[in-house]
């Protein structure tokens, strides 16, 4: 096993998941298909906030049909608001002196993006369904129980969870084989990494399925286990709540240890700027979860009254304006 894991480590990404998918195998179970496999090109997305926005922006760019589904209007105007500010800055990149270029290929992008706020009729023709709307678990099950009822059988589902056990919220369904967990990180259009997450119900033909949707997004994906936080998150959250007890105990201010892990880490972004940056409500809901679930050393998630007197001020960060820092409307540090 060892030299085995010695020689897919020097594959390239691509095909470093294909081995790891199958050993990760041996550690799954391997139920097949009950639908044949598909090719993704129907993906449905419900949230059209911070994430869901990239998602659908990713999936758009990337020739996939997309729906971006949302509770009312004005969430997906939002969501439209933050993939044009996306767009923009991508065309720029990929255009630098053609403003004619720039804008047929936002337009192109944006034509491939469909809105609703009707989620049955957004899911009747999805492949894959993606779910990044709020972090409560009660929400999310109740949103899949629904959708397994109107969705076509074939149709993979996934989260997008920062915390969750993708199991316990897949259990809300009857295709537990269907199901894992896409981890994107934030900014989406930026962050090349995606998490993909199986439970020991996730057939091999759905995790390779989700693997080949993170490729043709041209993302790199990994894969873990269903474990809290995944990778980067378990080792995220114990180092961004010990710089907020650095603050509370009063040893250095926020800004300090922003500039401390931006210069002696080489961050590119500090704990504060990224807590901003997550949103704060985000970070509470993953740290009051993991208290509640008991998986993990408590002393790792033990409330701090800076985190909860922000959130409870409504001080989101740079969603709301205001968190560690202030920020102009546009969500710019001020
Ligand atoms: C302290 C409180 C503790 C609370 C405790 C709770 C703990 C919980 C912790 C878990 C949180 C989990 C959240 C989630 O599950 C997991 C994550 O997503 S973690 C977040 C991961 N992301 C990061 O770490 C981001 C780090 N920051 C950066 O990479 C950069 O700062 C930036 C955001 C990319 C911005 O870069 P800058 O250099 O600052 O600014 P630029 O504007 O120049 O951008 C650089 C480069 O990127 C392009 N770009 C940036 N944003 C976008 C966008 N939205 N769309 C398209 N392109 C974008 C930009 O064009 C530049 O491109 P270039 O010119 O360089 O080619
Ligand atoms: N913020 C991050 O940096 C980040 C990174 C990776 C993963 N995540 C995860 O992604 C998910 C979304 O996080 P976010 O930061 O985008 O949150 P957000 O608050 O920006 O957006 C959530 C969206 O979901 C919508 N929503 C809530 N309930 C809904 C429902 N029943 N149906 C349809 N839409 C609904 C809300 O109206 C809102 O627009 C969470 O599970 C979070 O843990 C967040």
């Amino acid at each position: 096993m060892l030299s085995a894991v010695r020689r897919v480590a020097t594959a390239n990404p691509a095909s470093l998941m294909r081995p790891l998918a199958s050993m990760a195998s041996s550690a799954f179970s391997t139920s097949t298909y009950a639908y044949a496999p598909i090719n993704v090109k129907n993906i449905t997305v419900f949230g059209s906030g911070l994430m869901g926005a990239g998602i659908v922006q990713v999936a758009a760019q990337n020739n996939f049909n997309v729906t971006m589904v949302d509770l009312n209007p004005d969430a997906l105007k939002k969501g439209q608001d933050i993939i044009t500010s996306s767009l923009k800055r991508v065309a720029k990149k990929k255009f630098p002196e053609d403003a004619n270029q720039q804008k047929q290929f936002i337009d192109k992008t944006m034509a491939q993006i469909k809105t609703s706020t009707d989620s049955e009729e957004s899911s009747k023709d999805a492949d894959l369904i993606i779910e990044a709307i709020v972090e409560n678990l009660k929400t999310k099950q109740q949103l899949f129980s629904m959708l397994d009822k109107v969705a076509p059988e074939h149709t993979l589902f996934c989260s997008n969870t920062s915390s969750l056990p993708i199991a316990e919220i897949a259990k809300a369904t009857e295709r537990t084989d269907r199901f894992g967990g896409l981890h994107f990180f934030n900014p989406v259009p930026q962050m090349k990494l995606v998490e993909v997450i199986r439970t020991e119900s996730t057939s091999q033909d759905s995790f390779d399925a989700l693997v080949d949707v993170c490729n043709r997004m041209k993302k790199t994906p990994v894969s873990c286990k269903d474990t809290p936080g995944f990778i980067v998150n378990r080792l995220l959250v114990p180092y961004m709540m010990e710089s907020l007890r650095i603050v509370e105990r009063g040893e250095a201010s926020p800004q300090d240890v922003d500039i401390a892990m931006k210069l002696g880490a080489g961050f590119p972004m500090g704990p504060f700027e990224l807590a901003d940056f997550v949103g704060l409500d985000t970070m509470k809901f993953i740290v009051d979860g993991w208290r509640k679930e008991g998986k993990i050393d408590a002393n790792l998630v033990a409330p701090v009254k800076l985190l909860d007197e922000l959130v409870a001020q409504g001080n989101l960060g740079r969603k709301s304006g205001q968190g560690f820092y202030p920020y102009n409307g546009v969500g710019g540090k001020k």
